[in-house]
């Protein structure tokens, strides 16, 4: 959602920030009414409730972004949640025990040094959770000292009474006061929301400079030989190699081509090192819906996710609508839809809600925003689930609110990460119709998926990635036309015709198209592969036209071979060749 907003994503996050302490004030005084409910006090009595509440809020103004600094530890938002509960639990428990070690043990006095004891407690100051036990013991252990000198005429001799103690400021700096727990905790919340501030302007600049020239600096000077061979960016596929050519010499002006990818190379830098993609180059224009596929493992999500900006590239750049990703991250991430591989939907939220709330994001005016919601709702079925909790959708349901909502709004690129998976077949078509409306509007639609039905239907021009470099780019029907060496025959002979007809009509059929191989034959129904070289359609029809009446065929029809079928081609290239050297008679 933040990155749908481009230069108000500032805005928004001070939002977020005011929500969290809104909900955390809002559990401060839940707490207050249980300590009353409880009669403890000390914390609520005359303008203790205000020392409490004060003490609350800066506990939550120093811990809230401490647990939010730490959770980019964590990928998954699940682990996040459990190990920081337990973090929050354990650092507690375990800081006061440490700290009640270090004042009351005898022995320790002994073997450790003052100022050993001293350096140890003032780092237990950096845990927000240690700063609250301790100025809630101080502010209470000051209030009951005051309230035995002063109602009890022999007073335990435990309690100091003097006057001066009496009368400490219990804000002060001094020992057993809480002063220094509250600065603590005050300078801690300044600190840690500047380091987010900093983690969050300039992660990308680290990351994109280390990645960049440093990782890749380094291994360039020990892997030479693999730079030059495997990263050259040359194709031996001639579509390939003349978009590359177009890509770099492009003229700086027709930079602003929507989605423009500039020797593109991600290098995964484990041990060993991963070439993930391969220089790759790739212009996208206005109208075009453009396919990524490839195998597992290809390097279609690595390139997606440098596309949409959630992975830092090792060399090369990717422009949209002219702004560099690496250089001006913010502008593109306002100029894009994405409907990522997993709904990152707001689950309690109704569908309709959300699609509101994008809506308002995008800039739709007040007066048109439920006209142009429903518009979407519509458009793919989605109305009948509209005002309910989006956790209750089924996965197909969210998979159509996730793609409406990447399809929606003035991005002029859109990223659609196998954007029909759980789909029935109604709303897969509902969702092709809504993809081609979009393009035909004028967007740039990068589609991966590993249904050929879907990029046929969809897809004007596709890539085929194979070990992070691309072996075919072209439309659908271009690679059938050059891939795709045979027709499909499907021929079906009357079931009254004897074995001997059968029989001369595959003698036929293979003198006839030299190199044609059967690829299934059952109940008289047999399937060719007939190579399409020499064989012109006409030709094709031709004889088969002849052969109907002279073997008695009951029907029989000729197919181009299909883009799964060109897609297995790279699957398995020598496999294929072999399988099908080894068919031919
Ligand atoms: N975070 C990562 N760290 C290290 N290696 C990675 C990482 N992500 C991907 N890879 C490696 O990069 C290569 C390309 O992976 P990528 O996920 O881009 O492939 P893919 O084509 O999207 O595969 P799939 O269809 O299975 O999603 C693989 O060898 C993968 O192991």
């Amino acid at each position: 959602m933040d990155w749908t907003m481009g230069w108000r994503e500032m805005l928004m996050r001070m939002l977020n920030w005011q929500m969290y302490y809104i909900i955390f004030t809002s559990g401060c005084c839940l707490f207050q009414g249980v300590l009353k409910y409880c009669k403890v006090e000390v914390f609520f009595i005359e303008d203790q409730l205000l020392d409490t509440m004060l003490i609350f809020m800066l506990y939550g103004w120093s811990a809230i972004p401490l647990m939010y600094l730490m959770s980019f530890l964590f990928s998954a938002s699940t682990t996040a949640y459990v190990k920081l509960v337990l973090f929050n639990y354990f650092s507690g428990i375990f800081s006061l025990l440490i700290d009640m070690t270090l004042q009351y043990s005898k022995e320790l006095e002994t073997k450790m040094s003052n100022d050993t004891r001293m350096r140890i407690l003032n780092t237990l100051l950096l845990l927000p959770n240690y700063d609250l036990a301790k100025a809630l013991e101080n502010y209470s252990n000051a209030y009951q000292d005051k309230t035995l000198c002063h109602t009890l005429k022999y007073p335990p001799p435990s309690v100091n009474c003097s006057k001066t103690n009496i009368e400490k400021n219990v804000y002060s700096l001094e020992e057993n006061m809480i002063g220094k727990y509250l600065i603590t905790m005050g300078v801690l919340g300044f600190v840690l929301f500047l380091l987010i501030f900093l983690w969050e302007t300039t992660l990308w600049k680290v990351k994109t400079f280390l990645g960049r020239y440093v990782y890749f600096g380094i291994y360039k000077k020990f892997k030479q030989n693999t730079i030059s061979k495997e990263l050259s960016g040359e194709s031996e596929d001639e579509d390939v190699e003349k978009e590359r050519r177009r890509v770099l010499e492009l003229p700086q002006e027709l930079l602003n081509t929507i989605i423009l990818i500039k020797e593109l190379i991600k290098i995964y830098f484990k041990c060993p090192a991963i070439l993930a993609v391969k220089n790759i180059s790739l212009r996208i224009q206005k109208g075009e819906c453009f396919g990524l596929l490839g195998f597992n493992g290809a390097g279609k999500t690595s390139t997606f996710k440098m596309l949409t900006g959630e992975r830092t590239a090792t060399s090369g750049d990717m422009f949209i609508e002219g702004f560099s990703i690496t250089k001006n991250i913010l502008k593109v991430r306002s100029r894009i839809g994405y409907c990522p591989q997993s709904d990152a939907l707001l689950e309690y939220m109704t569908g309709r809600e959300i699609m509101i709330m994008y809506a308002r994001i995008w800039g739709v005016s007040e007066p048109q925003i439920h006209l142009y919601v429903n518009n979407w709702l519509n458009s793919l079925q989605l109305e009948p689930h509209a005002d309910r909790l989006i956790h209750t959708y089924s996965g197909g349901n969210k998979r159509r609110l996730s793609t409406a909502i990447a399809l929606m709004g003035k991005s002029s690129a859109i990223f659609l990460d196998e954007p029909s998976t759980g789909m029935d077949p109604v709303a897969r078509r509902l969702l092709w119709n809504l993809i081609t409306q979009t393009r035909e509007t004028g967007k740039a639609i990068v589609i991966t998926s590993h249904s050929m039905e879907e990029c046929e239907a969809l897809c004007t021009r596709l890539a085929i990635m194979v070990k992070g470099k691309f072996v075919c780019l072209g439309s659908p029907q271009h690679l059938k036309n050059k891939f795709g060496h045979l027709y499909i025959l499907k021929a079906k002979v009357k079931p009254d015709i004897g074995e001997d007809k059968l029989e001369d009509f595959k003698i036929f059929i293979s003198t006839i198209f030299p190199g044609s191989v059967i690829k299934q034959e059952n109940q008289k129904i047999i399937n060719y592969y007939i190579p399409s070289k020499d064989n012109s359609w006409a030709k094709v029809f031709g004889i088969l036209e002849e052969a109907k009446e002279q073997f008695n065929l009951e029907d029989y029809s000729i197919s181009q071979i299909t883009l799964e079928q060109v897609f297995l081609t790279f699957a398995y290239p020598d496999k294929t060749e072999d399988e099908y050297k080894k068919n031919v008679p």
